[in-house]
């Protein structure tokens, strides 16, 4: 697989010949690249072999980076084939396809070898292996540009507008040819052309791209008739897309009906169209009914489990009854069809390609929610396990302080104590004050204030307080006086 990472172009005049190039160029298929003249084809092409090195971005090959891989192992790994075969005018038509081999160092019989092996798969015949690419036509000499490409055995095939310089009906041929080879070797192979019809023949995938070396769309040639993203594509694969479009359409699914078979024509009775047949069922003609006895051209036929809607098509306009003839594997008449059936058929198929690219579309745009509500399910996820986090760094300072307070009140409390041992101590060594005498209260007596019951000369009997002025009281009860006034 070589894949083109972001890849721009731009060269020395400020030219971006390609831009922002993404494609995927999947092993062993056929891959054609395709648009106007100008949009960079060349440029995309000549940067896989290292010809020309990007501006920015990545291709890798198989996952490596082309920048690791040296120029000289890539053009050996890496056939390349241009307009008119590009052959080397002096040497011979052997000696041409025998290049890279010599370059390679290998014995000149295995390289002959290879060459003449070659040759005959490109289908040109031994006795043209001494003549000069002057002395062939234009599409022998392309068949010859192939032939050398692939003398190495290469992994990869790089074609430049390969079948451009040859006339409509050579070049249908080496079409033919070109794609019994690739089922033979099975190359990963990389086409530039101008020409949409060839990328549908050819390609596996078609890359188109637009000037300014703009990738418009890559898919099937089936994809890209069927689901053209916008109308450049859609005007460059064309405005009959719709009937080249049934050609990837397989005519398995449609109704067959019956006619009358007969051996002999002269023996049809009926104006209905009536099949002559042989003694295996295989469809001869239609009997004429105009002419009795005699047989009217069948036109083509078509094989329902092999063969497309266009052949279907084909056999049904060509018919001059208006019916395609179907026939099985081994020849025997299978049943007929109309055109006006085959187009019915033709529409239910397209409505439900419809139907399923907008299935398609709708899942696309669901699995697009769905990616949308799982980012935001992931940042909101990622939000919760953060605060989460946060709170943990919260409740550890919290431990921390609440730990922290309990040092100090541990300390304080020891404090305290070593105060009050500290404190117990002193009183233990220190002797004890003399108690201090309180100076006595002045005391005014208001005679009015005197209860008038229960009072003596001796003084209050309740209370035993003495009375002011009492000279006695001072003397005898000094002791009791200080406690009680205290
Ligand atoms: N060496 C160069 N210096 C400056 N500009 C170039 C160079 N080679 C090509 N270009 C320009 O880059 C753009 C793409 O050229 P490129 O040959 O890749 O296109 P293309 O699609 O292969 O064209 P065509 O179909 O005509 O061969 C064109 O505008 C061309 O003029």
């Amino acid at each position: 697989m070589i894949e083109f990472k972001s890849v721009t172009k731009t060269y020395r005049d400020g030219t971006t010949a390609v831009h922002d190039l993404s494609l995927v160029i999947p092993s062993d298929k056929i891959t054609v690249i395709v648009g106007p003249s100008g949009c960079g084809k060349t440029t995309t092409l000549r940067m896989i072999n290292r010809m020309l090195e990007p501006t920015s971005g990545q291709i890798t090959w198989d996952r490596n980076p082309l920048r690791n891989i040296r120029k000289t192992q890539l053009r050996r790994e890496m056939g390349y084939v241009i307009q008119s075969g590009g052959l080397f005018p002096h040497r011979t038509v052997l000696e041409n396809i025998q290049t890279v081999p010599h370059l390679l160092g290998w014995k000149k019989d295995r390289s002959q070898g290879r060459a003449e092996e070659l040759l005959a798969m490109v289908g040109l015949e031994s006795r043209l292996a001494n003549r000069y690419p002057s002395q062939l036509s234009g599409g022998q000499q392309q068949r010859v540009g192939v032939a050398r490409a692939l003398a190495a055995d290469p992994r990869v095939l790089l074609m430049d507008e390969p079948f451009s310089a040859v006339d409509p009906v050579v070049r249908a041929d080496l079409h033919e040819q070109f794609l019994e080879i690739q089922r033979q070797v099975g190359k990963t192979i990389v086409m530039i052309t101008h020409d949409i019809d060839e990328a549908i023949k050819l390609g596996d995938q078609i890359a188109i791209m637009r000037v300014g070396g703009v990738l418009a769309q890559v898919g099937s040639p089936q994809q890209l008739l069927e689901e053209p993203v916008d109308d450049f594509v859609a005007g460059f694969v064309g405005k009959d897309r719709g009937y080249r479009g049934l050609s990837f359409t397989s005519a398995s699914g449609l109704p067959l009906g019956s006619v009358q078979l007969v051996r002999d024509a002269a023996s049809a009775r009926t104006d209905a169209p009536v099949l002559v047949v042989d003694e295996n069922a295989n469809p001869l003609g239609w009997a004429d009914r105009t002419r009795p006895g005699q047989v009217q051209m069948l036109g083509t036929t078509f094989e329902p489990d092999t063969d497309t809607m266009r052949m279907a098509l084909d056999s049904a306009l060509n018919s001059p009854v208006g019916l395609a003839v179907a026939v099985a594997q081994n020849g025997r008449f299978a049943g007929v069809v109309t055109a006006s059936q085959i187009l019915d058929q033709v529409r239910h198929l397209k409505a439900s390609v419809a139907d399923a690219i907008a299935a398609r579309a709708e899942a696309d745009a669901a699995r697009v929610e769905a990616e949308a509500a799982r980012k935001e399910a992931e940042s909101v996820r990622q939000e919760a396990s953060r605060i989460a986090a946060d709170a943990d760094a919260e409740a550890d300072e919290a431990a921390r302080i609440e730990a922290a307070i309990k040092a100090a009140e541990e300390k304080e409390e020891q404090a305290r104590s070593a105060e009050q041992a500290a404190a117990a101590k002193e009183a233990a060594t220190t002797p004890a004050p003399t108690p201090t005498v309180e100076p006595e209260q002045e005391w005014t007596w208001d005679p009015a204030a005197e209860p008038k019951v229960g009072r003596t000369d001796a003084g209050d009997a309740e209370t035993g307080d003495p009375r002011p002025g009492d000279s006695t009281a001072g003397d005898s009860n000094a002791g009791d006086a200080e406690s009680h006034y205290r």
